[in-house]
């Protein structure tokens, strides 16, 4: 008999992600399952390498991979309109930006990439960009304006009030009237292949640990403001405008960022949007 390893789960380590893993049932799994709490990109890198098997990953990371995962239904992180957490800071207004440098954080691929379509196709500019460590201070030394996400951006917010500030979710939402889905939840096609029956329950299990979160938000706003600051209504709001459905309306959102990243050539190929349903992989549209 072969002995069945667990299955590698990842975990985004912002709050952003914490109503759909806060209540999973893990004593439910014991040691079937193995969660690995990262950032974003260290998340995308490892489903990649194959060094963990399912994970909450930027959306931009399901595009440039694609033909390895499926994605799982009614999980995202995701907003129409306003995020507080996907944040431009700036001092010159957008338009005089295109002469600039804006810094963006090693910690995201999906605003990123975000941000150049919102600035070339709808802003028509074209700054350069470099990469670097998300500390606002520290970029703004070196840039005109910084890009940061999840609970760098928040903090960031909150003892900055010497710049101008661009909401990432409300940008897309005025350019485009559409959704749009920063993490999603994919897994490795193989992995559903070999364990279809673990990945079912574990998908409930997150069904389950988000529907919790959502009727009761209370102990995540109490952990909260623990750990990373700020009041019980700051939380309640952010908990409650960031949604995490991905469903036919997110799709479509999401199929706009792809169709659009790849015009200009930030993703090599069109990228399907493939949503497991059980055992199955179905394709639900190109
Ligand atoms: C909503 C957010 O979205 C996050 C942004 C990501 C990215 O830019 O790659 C990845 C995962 C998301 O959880 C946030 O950072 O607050």
């Amino acid at each position: 008999m072969t002995i069945k390893q667990p299955i590698r789960i990842g975990r985004i380590n912002f709050a952003n992600a914490w109503p759909i893993f806060y209540n999973f049932p893990h004593d439910q799994f014991k040691d079937e399952v193995e969660f690995i709490s990262q950032v974003p990109t260290s998340l995308n890198q490892a489903l990649a390498r194959n060094e963990i098997d399912m994970a909450a990953v930027s959306s931009f990371a399901y595009g440039q991979d694609f033909s390895q995962y499926v994605l799982l239904p009614d999980l995202s992180v995701s907003a129409f309109g306003e995020v507080q957490s996907l944040l431009l800071f700036h001092q010159k207004p957008i338009a005089e930006l295109g002469q600039g440098t804006i810094a963006l954080p090693t910690t995201s691929a999906t605003s990123v990439n975000l941000l150049k379509i919102l600035l070339t196709k709808f802003n028509g500019i074209r700054p350069q960009y470099q990469y670097a460590a998300p500390s606002l201070n520290d970029m703004m030394k070196q840039a005109d304006a910084a890009l940061l996400i999840g609970d760098d951006a928040i903090k960031a917010k909150w003892t900055n009030s010497d710049y101008k500030v661009m909401d990432l979710g409300e940008m897309w939402r005025r350019a485009t009237g559409k959704w749009m889905s920063f993490a999603v939840w994919a897994v490795r096609k193989q992995v559903v292949e070999e364990q279809p029956e673990l990945v079912a329950r574990i998908y409930k299990a997150f069904l389950y640990s988000k529907q919790m979160s959502l009727l009761n938000l209370k102990p995540l706003i109490a952990e909260a403001q623990q750990t990373i600051g700020g009041n019980e209504a700051y939380w309640q709001r952010y908990f409650t405008q960031l949604k995490y459905d991905f469903g036919p309306e997110q799709w479509e959102g999401l199929q706009l960022y792809y169709d659009y990243a790849y015009d200009l050539g930030l993703l090599p190929h069109k990228v399907p949007i493939q949503i497991w349903q059980d055992t199955k992989l179905n394709r639900v549209k190109e």
